[in-house]
């Protein structure tokens, strides 16, 4: 549904060029959910500007329902771009309007009758739940509300594309997770194709199908979500699932912890398991290869499809615990030594 094939885009200002994007390819399947992540000014709001050529690319093609987008004239991209509807974090209401003439806007652009802009407007705050809500203006409304009426917007036109740009980012963790959970339900109604940005794992766990990592403007890696959290490969996406999950040493370890490594003292180790058995039996392991008992000081485990991954904090006992470590090191996405404990 939407393609971008080797997709370069420079800024050039006074004094200097910005290579926002470099050689960019990714592909999104019809009905899909699919999350770009990445850190401050890695490129995301450039390249999910590039795909309804909000920007244009200075290399590379950008094709959306097999139509070659940076082929077509201005006003041929007119016509395309309607396919191709955007959310934004700060919603971009139209303050003078009510909820429901916002809706509205785009059906009467569209030269569409009363009787249609009134059926539609009516099933689409239907679908996001906010039909009581018709007559007020934006500034009377929640952070939350204010998204479902821009998403009813967006929907307005039957779009087959539903970019969002940081669409959770204004938004507290209920919120989020209610406006996440009305974007998924959308997806599936309607089997409409989603691409969406955002610097938060989160988002991309609990809704997206496929994610594409990004970092100083090229794609670090891309797969299917379980396939990038039980094998991330890049030192940055490892970085994301990490800030992901929520694990903190108990104030008692942190007032003890050390970093004096000798014959009493016993190693903290941090480790990031990913979905399979090996790794979800690592207690087991260490004492059976290394006779070291695993004392479990603080976990978290979570599920992305039926695998599961998570981080643990250990603490080691036993003679052969620079063995363990070693192991541990060797078999593990990532394991880090706190410290020692007395
Ligand atoms: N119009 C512009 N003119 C010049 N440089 C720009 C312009 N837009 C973006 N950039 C630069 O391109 C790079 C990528 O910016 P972009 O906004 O795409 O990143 P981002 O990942 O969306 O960041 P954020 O999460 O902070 O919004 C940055 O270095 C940014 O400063």
């Amino acid at each position: 549904m939407i393609e971008l094939i080797n997709v370069s885009k420079r800024f050039t200002t006074k004094n200097k060029v910005v290579q926002a994007l470099s050689d960019v390819s990714l592909t999104v399947e019809k009905g899909e959910i699919f999350g770009v992540i990445g850190t401050s000014g890695a490129g995301k709001s450039t390249l999910i500007r590039c795909v309804n050529l909000l920007e244009k690319p200075n290399e590379g093609k950008v094709i959306v329902d097999n139509v070659e987008l940076t082929k077509l004239s201005e006003a041929q991209l007119t016509l395309e771009r309607r396919k191709i509807a955007m959310i934004f974090q700060h919603f971009n209401l139209l303050s003078s309007r009510t909820v429901f003439d916002n809706v509205a806007f785009p059906l009467e652009l569209e030269g569409k009758s009363k009787s249609e802009i009134n059926e539609k407007v009516d099933s689409l705050l239907e679908l996001v739940g906010l039909k009581e809500k018709a007559k007020d203006y934006p500034a009377n409304l929640s952070g939350g509300q204010k998204q479902r009426v821009a998403i009813a917007r967006a929907l307005a036109n039957d779009p087959k594309v539903l970019l969002c740009d940081e669409a959770t980012s204004a938004l507290d963790p209920a919120t989020t997770k209610s406006i996440l959970q009305l974007l998924k339900s959308i997806n599936q109604k309607l089997n409409l194709t989603i691409l969406l940005i955002t610097h938060e794992m989160e988002v991309i766990k609990s809704i997206c199908d496929k994610v594409a990592v990004i970092d100083n403007g090229q794609l670090a890696e891309q797969g299917k979500v379980e396939q990038i959290f039980i094998h991330p490969e890049k030192d940055i996406t490892k970085g994301f699932i990490q800030a992901s999950l929520n694990v903190e040493l108990p104030s008692i370890y942190q007032n003890s912890i050390s970093n004096i490594d000798s014959e009493n003292n016993n190693p903290l180790v941090k480790i990031l398991i990913s979905g399979n058995e090996t790794q979800s039996s690592v207690i087991i392991n260490l004492y059976e290869k290394f006779n070291v008992k695993a004392k479990i000081i603080s976990a978290q485990l979570e599920y992305v499809g039926h695998l599961n991954f998570g981080i643990l904090i250990l603490e080691l006992q036993g003679k052969n615990t620079n063995e363990a470590l070693v192991y541990l090191e060797n078999e593990y996405v990532n394991s880090e030594i706190l410290g020692y404990v007395g």
